[in-house]
């Protein structure tokens, strides 16, 4: 007899604003972010194996297929704190470039978190797979949930808010890698010009886009930029098509572009296609519950 598969939908987010407040003794960084997903996503797929086994499948050369995957990770972690016997395969068809600022791998473990709660029928709450998702990465958390957040601690305490109003992101990630610890290495807290996240989430609240557009901000950025200059041609390009809002996601090295008008979205990412390999134009995904 057939068993039961399960399809999952993994989306990437975009840090808004992201704001770095100290550096722990822990060795993580205190921050402030406003997070949200959007509609570029990978599709997990969680198939029941005969023995107990984890095994991850992806055509991905870029995607570890063993312990070091974050989807192994979250089946690891359920699998070993609810005693599970069952084994599973996970699938990944990976759509989130890798190593971007885009939380493609957190946002697997989430998913996988939340497909095996289902599958294994756990029967766990969203809040209880985050508090379990921060033990595999800082972002994931976040993820869990999807939707719009404040996400303060390292990035696992999570406050849901209004989405922003509806637009295009153009994202372009240029084919350089990017290490989110070196960056936060790299980052000189004490010089920083923090973003006002505050305001962020009040413009947000006010569904008011030029507000957001105006306020977004990222203190990971000029790092990043530092390393990579030709993220900083991208976000040059990005503006010269006549986007709203740019900034880079995360550590990067994604940059995102806001622009309400389908025909300039169309203008940059044709434009953008010209120096980057990858381009995407996506929508903001909506609350919380367009997830599964
Ligand atoms: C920068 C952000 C913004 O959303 O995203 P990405 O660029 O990774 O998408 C996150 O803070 C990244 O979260 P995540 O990628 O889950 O980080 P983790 O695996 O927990 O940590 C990777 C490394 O980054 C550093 N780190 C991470 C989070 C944090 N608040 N302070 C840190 O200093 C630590 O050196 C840590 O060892
Ligand atoms: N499921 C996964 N998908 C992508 N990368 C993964 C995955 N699991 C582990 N990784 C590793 O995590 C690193 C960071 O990947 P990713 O989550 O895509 O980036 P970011 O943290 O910048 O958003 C990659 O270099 C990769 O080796």
């Amino acid at each position: 007899m057939e068993r039961l598969r399960l399809l999952v939908k993994a989306p990437a987010k975009i840090n808004l604003s992201l704001d770095v407040l100290h550096k722990r003794p822990d060795g993580y960084h205190e921050v402030k972010m406003v997070m949200t997903t959007i509609d570029l996503a990978d599709r997990i797929e969680l198939i029941p194996r005969a023995d107990d086994a984890i095994q991850i499948i992806s055509q991905n050369r870029f995607v570890p297929d063993d312990h070091r995957n974050l989807a192994y990770q979250a089946a690891k972690l359920l699998k070993e704190t609810f005693s599970i016997k069952q084994g599973v395969a996970i699938s990944i068809t990976k759509h989130i470039p890798v190593a971007a600022g885009l939380a493609g791998g957190s946002s697997d473990a989430a998913a996988t978190l939340r497909g095996l709660n289902k599958l294994w029928n756990l029967g766990l709450t969203l809040d209880e797979l985050a508090e379990l998702g921060a033990q595999i990465g800082s972002d994931v958390s976040f993820c869990v949930y999807g939707g719009t957040a404040i996400a303060t601690g390292r990035g696992e305490k999570i406050t849901p808010i209004p989405s922003p109003p509806p637009c295009w992101v153009v994202l372009a990630k240029p084919s350089i890698g990017v290490s989110t610890a070196e960056v936060y290495r790299n980052l000189k807290v004490k010089e920083v010009v923090h973003p006002d996240v505050d305001a962020m989430v009040e413009a947000i609240g006010r569904q008011d886009y030029f507000a957001i557009c105006q306020l977004v901000g990222n203190v990971l950025e000029e790092v990043t930029l530092k390393m990579h200059p030709e993220v900083a041609h991208i976000k040059e390009q990005m503006r010269r098509f006549g986007a709203d809002a740019v900034l880079m996601s995360g550590s990067g090295p994604t940059v995102f572009g806001l622009v309400q008008h389908d025909s300039r979205m169309q203008r940059i990412y044709n434009g953008l296609r010209g120096f980057c390999e990858q381009v995407f134009a996506v929508r903001l995904l909506g609350e919380r519950h367009s997830l599964d």
